[in-house]
């Protein structure tokens, strides 16, 4: 919690008050904002300037300063509260790129590292190999599984409704269509079933714009991953589980041009179909 929260803002403050609310301000923003020291007054009293900056040299930038004229004090308080605002404006601003966020935005035990990685808390050798117990981590599981709300809420209504016979999680990328097991390299029960299934998909998907799909189980084929819900839906009985990672392969990754969004769905659409009617004759 930023320490600034308890400066009173509704007071005129005396130089050190201010000067140590600009080291707060600095502590709780360190990766963006800094303290410079521009010189001495006659009277040899240090003038501070707060930098707001990403970084960089010489960038264009906007000079602002408040109390070049000592009685008007609203100056100085003015600017007090907008190095406050300004701070919060430019956090946000330059928080974590959320198009490249991966995880949850819940609360964890490290203020600075929130989320969970939603692929790895599900009941399924929770805390096994391939997932973190670093809050930090882009793999980071969660304190224990099913603590987030939301694999919560989907293993409520999978699990009141009772009768799914398949489940099918999308991710990107890399084109690859998986089955279950992430948590271990042994082959599961059903594999060979699977991997036929999941070889005709990829054909069929393969057939319209002749995009090259891998076929295997998460752990080869992928990573060693625990907790995922691929593998808790199987270990529930729901036979026909499996994972997609669409295109590309890595020229663009998460960042598709979205003019690949209509040829990427309707090719997966022919993968689904036929998974969709073999769940069906089955
Ligand atoms: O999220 C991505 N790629 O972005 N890939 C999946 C791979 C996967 C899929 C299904 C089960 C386990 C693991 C992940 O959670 O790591
Ligand atoms: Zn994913």
């Amino acid at each position: 919690e930023r320490k600034s929260k308890s400066f009173n803002f509704a007071a005129y403050h005396d130089l050190e008050t201010i000067y140590s609310f600009m080291d707060t301000l600095v502590a709780s923003h360190s990766n963006l904002i800094s303290k410079v020291n521009i010189g001495r007054t006659y009277e040899n009293r240090t003038m501070y300037v707060l930098k707001f900056s990403t970084g960089g040299v010489k960038k264009p930038a906007i000079w602002i300063d408040a109390g070049i004229h000592a009685r008007e004090w609203i100056s100085h308080a003015t600017a007090v509260w907008l190095a406050d605002r300004v701070s919060e404006i430019v956090e946000k601003l330059h928080r974590p790129h959320y198009r490249l966020w991966r995880k949850s935005r819940s609360a964890t035990s490290n203020p600075k590292c929130p989320g969970v990685d939603l692929n790895r808390n599900w009941d399924a050798e929770f805390g096994g190999p391939g997932a973190s117990d670093d809050p930090c981590a882009e793999d980071y599981r969660g304190p224990s599984a099913q603590s987030e709300i939301e694999v919560k809420n989907i293993v409520d209504f999978i699990m009141n409704h009772g009768n799914f016979k398949s489940f099918i999680t999308i991710h990107s990328y890399m084109q690859l269509l998986m089955y279950p097991y992430g948590y271990s390299g042994t082959d599961a029960p059903d594999q060979p079933e699977l991997h036929d299934v999941a070889t005709s998909a990829s054909k069929a998907l393969n057939s319209w714009h002749g995009t090259v799909y891998k076929v295997g189980s998460i752990f080869h084929t992928i990573k060693p991953a625990s907790g995922a819900s691929v593998d808790w839906a199987y270990l529930r009985g729901i036979k026909y589980s499996f994972a997609f990672e669409l295109r590309d392969t890595g020229r663009y990754g998460f960042l598709l041009p979205a003019d690949q969004i209509v040829s990427t769905a309707r090719e997966t659409w022919f993968a689904l179909r036929y998974i969709m009617k073999y769940v069906c004759d089955h």
